[in-house]
């Protein structure tokens, strides 16, 4: 079992009368990247802010490492790069005045900090934007200069408050690929967002949050399994739709079968199927055999990743505080 980088027991945050977060048991593995998803005022940011040592808890207990945020917060930060969801105002700053700024709130080595902004805004893909004024970047390119900078320490937790709120479809897969490529390189990463598909497919665990409460939280694939939702499979094929059609119609774990525009005119035609599936096993291989022996060409079986909005439907109400 890997251990887990983040724990936190009972944790609550009362705000006069608002509970904004209730009793809150959260564990991230290390190595993983942890979606915390919920509606705008459910508590990720509170969270957040006190796992970071930003703000403390009314009551119960977070561990960074095994270190409590109530005991030792200066070491804690030394382990977290935390970005937070507004960027602040440095817009008569160059890009690599913002780095050394940070370099040096860290006590980053005169000597190192030349190369260290050299290696990190490569990274993000900055580097020839270096010498720019930060207010001249793009809301995507302030993200990523951000991201950066919450690495100056090389941190082994991230922390990240909707990294991909407000990004054009092109900056959130930009976004992604750096999620990935850091996960890579051994940091586990925490995100924020109320936009579940937002950035679910690079999440490799989710937890949701509502009005203070953690309603679910584990592996992706798990979840969807342990709530024993549908999965809904996209099947392509270059022809034998008949066949296909006719097995999916014999299947005891299979429902609402749909086929795709353009229909196919004849056997010999293309086709795409869509279906829902409730069987708990993720092996195909029996389905797939039977659908080969009836005469299906197929081309792609693909299963759709909505199922995660499914799980976010299914336990959470939409409320908020
Ligand atoms: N300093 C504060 N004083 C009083 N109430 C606060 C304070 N900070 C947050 N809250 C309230 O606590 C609740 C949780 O807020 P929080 O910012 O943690 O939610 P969030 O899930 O991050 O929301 P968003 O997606 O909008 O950022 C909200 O109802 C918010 O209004």
């Amino acid at each position: 079992m890997p251990e887990a980088i983040v724990q936190t027991r009972g944790l609550t945050k009362i705000y006069g009368q608002l509970r904004a977060l209730d009793n809150l048991d959260l564990e991230i593995e290390q190595g993983s990247i942890y979606g915390f998803i919920g509606p705008n005022g459910a508590g990720k940011t509170t969270c957040m802010r006190i796992l970071c040592t930003l703000l403390e808890p009314t009551s119960g207990e977070a561990w960074i490492n095994g270190l409590s945020v109530r005991d030792e917060p200066e070491k804690i930060r030394m382990h977290i790069g935390y970005m937070p969801d507004f960027f602040g105002v440095y817009g008569d700053m160059k890009v690599w005045e913002y780095m050394d700024f940070f370099a040096r709130c860290y006590k980053i080595p005169q000597d190192r900090i030349g190369t260290l902004t050299d290696e990190l805004l490569e990274l993000v893909n900055l580097q020839d934007k270096k010498d720019d004024y930060v207010e001249s970047l793009s809301r995507g390119m302030k993200q990523r200069l951000c991201l950066a900078r919450t690495l100056i320490h090389d941190p082994d937790l991230l922390v990240l408050d909707e990294p991909a709120s407000g990004l054009d479809p092109r900056a959130r897969i930009e976004m992604r690929e750096l999620l990935k490529e850091l996960r890579s390189m051994g940091k586990t990463i925490m995100l924020s967002s109320h936009i579940l598909t937002e950035l679910a497919d690079v999440c490799t665990h989710i937890g949701i949050i509502e009005k203070g409460r953690l309603l679910a939280s584990g592996q992706v694939d798990e979840m969807i399994y342990r709530l024993q939702l549908q999965r809904r499979i996209r099947l392509v094929l270059t022809g034998g739709a008949s066949g296909a059609l006719e097995v999916l119609s014999s299947t005891n774990d299979v429902n609402d079968v749909q086929i795709m525009e353009p229909a196919p005119q004849t056997d010999e035609d293309p086709a795409t199927i869509s279906f829902g599936l409730t069987s708990p096993s993720n092996n195909y291989s029996p389905l797939i055999a039977r659908l080969i022996e009836a005469g299906a060409q197929i081309r792609e079986f693909v299963e759709e990743r909505g199922d995660l909005e499914d799980v976010f439907m299914q336990v959470t109400k939409g409320e908020v505080q």
